[in-house]
């Protein structure tokens, strides 16, 4: 039958099955409320992030974490060891906690805690959306510094003031829907260079959300609204590798941070150790961060943060069946105390650098704390 001579009652009954309802991100932030303290921590810690990209705090930034969320409780565990982590080495090093809970996929595969928490393949987004939002708050409120991937554009005003970081990953930087979307965050925002390697979509994608948009959006009442966003001044590029290998030696650094100043930016980005740069291989991150650091230190100053993937336990697992508490279901991810040895290590190479700029008096009140 064409669908035209569909009858509607029948319609209305295919279009209640293919929709379901959500909270509004206005229900959702007034269910699990960001309380007064942390979101004066939150706004601090992107300061920082601000003040370490300008250059202006000698510390490197280091964003790590599991590939992706997909157990609450052991991405609570994670927190709490990164957040003392955090406090040992917060003199030289500023610990941002990955809570990925979107997952981009090549082709199909799990999204990710906020599309599947129960990982059954059927898709639960009111669950997902709260869990999600309520592990952010939790670790926020632990005073450790929360980053994530804003997949779903339409998922960003759920969570964004939970934020102290963001990236845009390597599958949709030159996406004008999420470039438009970053133009109206208040957040240092990460693009990442492309699956192929090429880095000019994401210094494309810099420019354009650094730009005032007008773009069709939503309100915080889920409304259709025409958002007209003031640019986020706060974008940055992220090197990650790509499919002719990693770019993350010194040649490929230097190139990109011509290329950004040619193109007007600071000369500064981060490094992802993982993906194309590790070739996936999370026991090669260490010596990938090691010869950054020590390139860093060396002078290579472009250098302002590195990224990890980094779990409870080595690995990674399928998903189903008896699993391992505090394993990836995605990337292989580097065990807590290998990315700890790793951290404590690069930290005493930057401690034993000769002292260069003054961490500033606004940024070193927000370091995170562990446990207040
Ligand atoms: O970071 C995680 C993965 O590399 C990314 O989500 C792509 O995964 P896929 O190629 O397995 O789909
Ligand atoms: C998907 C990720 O990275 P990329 O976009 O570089 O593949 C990630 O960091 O989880």
């Amino acid at each position: 039958m064409a669908r035209s001579a569909i009858a509607p009652a029948e319609a209305a009954a295919a279009e209640t099955a293919r929709t379901t309802s959500l909270p509004t991100p206005a229900a959702l932030r007034a269910e699990l409320p960001i309380s007064p303290l942390t979101a004066q921590r939150i706004a601090a810690q992107r300061e920082t992030i601000r003040q370490i990209l300008a250059g202006h705090d000698d510390r490197l930034l280091v964003i790590c974490g599991p590939c992706s969320i997909h157990d609450p409780e052991a991405a609570r565990d994670y927190a709490a060891r990164l957040a003392a982590l955090a406090a040992e080495v917060g003199d030289t090093l500023y610990l941002v906690m990955r809570v990925y809970v979107e997952k981009p996929r090549t082709t199909v595969g799990w999204k990710g805690l906020l599309h599947d928490p129960d990982m059954n393949e059927q898709g639960d987004l009111a669950k997902g959306l709260s869990l999600s939002r309520e592990l952010m708050r939790d670790i926020a409120d632990m005073g450790l510094p929360v980053a994530t991937e804003l997949l779903s554009p339409a998922a960003t005003e759920y969570l964004a003031d939970t934020l102290a970081w963001a990236a845009i990953g390597a599958r949709t930087t030159e996406s004008q829907t999420h470039r438009e979307r970053m133009s109206d965050l208040d957040l240092p925002v990460g693009f990442k260079n492309a699956t192929s390697g090429d880095i000019q979509p994401a210094c494309d994608a810099m420019a354009a959300a650094s730009a005032p948009q007008c773009y069709l959006g939503q309100d915080r009442t889920g409304a259709p609204a025409m958002i007209r966003s003031a640019g986020n001044p706060d974008t940055h590029l992220i090197l990650r590798g790509g499919t002719y290998g990693p770019n993350c030696d010194r040649e490929h650094v230097t190139d990109a941070l011509a290329r950004l100043a040619a193109a007007g930016w600071p000369e500064r980005l981060i490094v992802d150790c993982s993906h194309a740069n590790s070739a996936k291989t999370a026991a090669r991150q260490p010596a990938v961060l090691a010869d950054l650091v020590a390139r860093r230190c060396a002078g290579e100053a472009g250098i302002a943060g590195v990224m990890l993937e980094s779990h409870l336990v080595h690995g990674k697992q399928s998903i189903g069946g008896a699993m391992t508490y505090g394993q990836s279901v995605t990337d292989d991810c580097l065990g807590f105390a290998a990315t700890a040895d790793a951290l404590r290590e690069a930290a005493a190479c930057l401690r034993a650098q000769p002292v260069g700029v003054s961490v500033s008096s606004e940024a070193s009140a927000s370091r995170p704390r562990a446990s207040s």
